[in-house]
């Protein structure tokens, strides 16, 4: 089994007898006649050459168009097909270029790392970190099946050596992400024994993302995929902020209020039409107070805030109490539209405001509204920059979370679940130049995805609250209707 096609390669012969044992029972090293390993070679360049045209179709037709037209018509042959391809891959280019990266560009690029990044440092790179098996005094390697390349990363599939598990690859991303030259390493679970090493190119983040536009009307409000900036994938970043409650955690200038506006800013048309309101708290009263006229309320100190609080908390179990066994899902509307209750800095309320009793109601209010109001249309967007739990008791109670650059490695864990670094998630590591960057963990997907918050900037909010449907001078004004 662990010697098996898939499953490593043996690297290592047998060692002579340890010199301690006097008496060593071992079973005979019988030597393997030649003819099975030059026999055991050609069946796998055979297999090789069979698989070819499966492999790579383009390269095999293209080498047997030049092969048949060479023999066909000697060197006017491949001189003709030459310009023929050359000619038809410009015009391909030309009108499809799309498809053009995806079936040319992108697997010659596939072929040439494969060839000259993964397979050359292999071995090396795998044994160094500590993922090479022993087993019987030989060594095992994971085998590559395959290299792919999407627009911003390698795909590196990968069979594992029988008895081994992901985590093992999980531990070492930082080891293969420098062994193999590239800026991260994301680790993948395929299916049994088989995983997905993912290796960056480039940084598609690296550049700040202007504040996208807002929708144009109501009905273009998407509750549960909020626009906020761009995957690093080169995807649009989507955030649930209906049915959900959200916690941003991240030091100071990491770009938390980039986080805040942007929701704000993908609700816009809906927050004027009345079917979503924002109750903003703003302890610091830098943050939110620029956008005041945007929010339903707005409170700044100790005794307003938690005032704001227990109202938004009435007015939740009210409306719980009006759907007690008539409405399942909510659905916002004038009437009972969806509530956005957004805190920043919440370590205010929680640990470092001076008087206990604000500390407990607010405390006991924020319990109430995550507990409670994700399926009456309440919810809560929190900030915060210090995550640990003397700080912030209640981080269980936000099912979705976003971890801007943090201080500490073990804050990742703490922001994101127990394997958020494992599987990659190097928060503490984001650059303090690229402030706005995050890992979150994207619907659908247990792997953490690295993303960028798109810079709503001071000129952009004047905009918003001046009342520009886009939020961008000179848009038209911002259109009504139902969500
Ligand atoms: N998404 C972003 N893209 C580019 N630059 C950003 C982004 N977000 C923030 N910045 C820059 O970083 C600075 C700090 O951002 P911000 O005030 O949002 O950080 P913060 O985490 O809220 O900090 P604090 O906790 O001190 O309020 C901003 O003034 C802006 O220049």
């Amino acid at each position: 089994m662990l010697g098996g096609k898939n499953n490593g390669a043996t690297q290592v012969q047998p060692t002579a007898p340890v010199p301690a044992h006097a008496i060593r029972f071992t079973t005979p090293v019988v030597e393997t006649p030649a003819v099975f390993i030059l026999g055991r070679w050609l069946w796998h360049l055979l297999a090789f050459v069979a698989c070819l045209p499966v492999r790579f179709p383009v390269a095999v037709t293209g080498a047997a168009l030049l092969a048949g037209s060479w023999w066909a018509l000697d060197w006017v042959g491949p001189a003709v097909v030459c310009t023929l391809a050359t000619i038809t891959g410009l015009a391909w280019r030309h009108w499809h270029p799309a498809t053009f990266r995806r079936w040319v560009t992108l697997r010659a690029l596939a072929l040439v790392r494969e060839i000259w990044v993964y397979r050359r440092h292999w071995q090396p790179v795998l044994v160094v970190s500590g993922l090479a098996e022993s087993y019987l005094e030989r060594q095992y390697l994971p085998h590559i099946k395959r290299v792919t390349c999407t627009e911003w990363a390698d795909r590196v599939r990968v069979k594992l050596v029988a008895g081994t598990a992901p985590a093992a690859f999980e531990e070492r991303t930082p080891h293969l992400a420098h062994g193999f030259g590239a800026p991260a390493c994301r680790v993948e679970t395929a299916g049994p024994l088989e995983i997905v090493l993912e290796f960056p190119r480039h940084d598609m983040l690296a550049d700040p993302l202007d504040a996208l536009p807002a929708p144009a009307t109501a009905d273009g409000v998407d509750l549960a995929a909020l626009p906020m900036g761009l995957c690093e994938d080169g995807r649009a970043w989507r955030m649930r902020l209906h049915g959900t409650h959200v916690l941003v955690a991240g030091v100071t200038g990491s770009g938390k209020g980039s986080v805040i506006w942007s929701a704000v800013r993908a609700m816009l048309p809906a927050i004027r039409a009345g079917l979503v309101r924002v109750w903003a708290v703003d302890p610091k009263r830098m943050e939110l107070s620029y956008g005041r006229s945007l929010f339903h309320r707005y409170a700044d100190d100790g005794e307003s805030v938690v005032a704001l609080l227990e109202d938004a908390v009435a007015e939740m179990q009210e409306r719980a109490e009006r759907y007690a066994g008539r409405v399942r899902a909510h659905t916002p509307s004038v009437d009972d539209p969806f509530d956005v209750v957004v805190l920043d800095e919440v370590a205010f309320l929680t640990a470092y405001h001076p008087d206990r009793d604000i500390r407990r109601r607010a405390e006991s209010a924020m319990a109430t509204l995550t507990s409670q109001g994700r399926s009456v249309g309440f919810a809560v967007l929190a900030a915060l920059q210090d995550p640990r739990k003397e700080v912030m008791n209640l981080r269980n109670l936000f099912p979705d979370k976003i971890a801007l650059r943090l201080d500490e490695a073990s804050q990742v864990d703490m922001v994101l679940g127990s394997d958020a670094r494992d599987r990659g998630a190097d928060a503490h590591l984001i650059d303090p130049d690229a402030p706005g960057t995050a890992f979150v963990r994207v619907e659908g997907s247990k792997v953490p995805t690295r993303v960028r918050a798109a810079y709503v900037s001071d000129a952009d909010i004047d905009h918003m609250t001046a009342g520009d449907g886009s939020g961008a001078p000179g848009a038209p004004g911002a259109g009504e209707g139902g969500a």
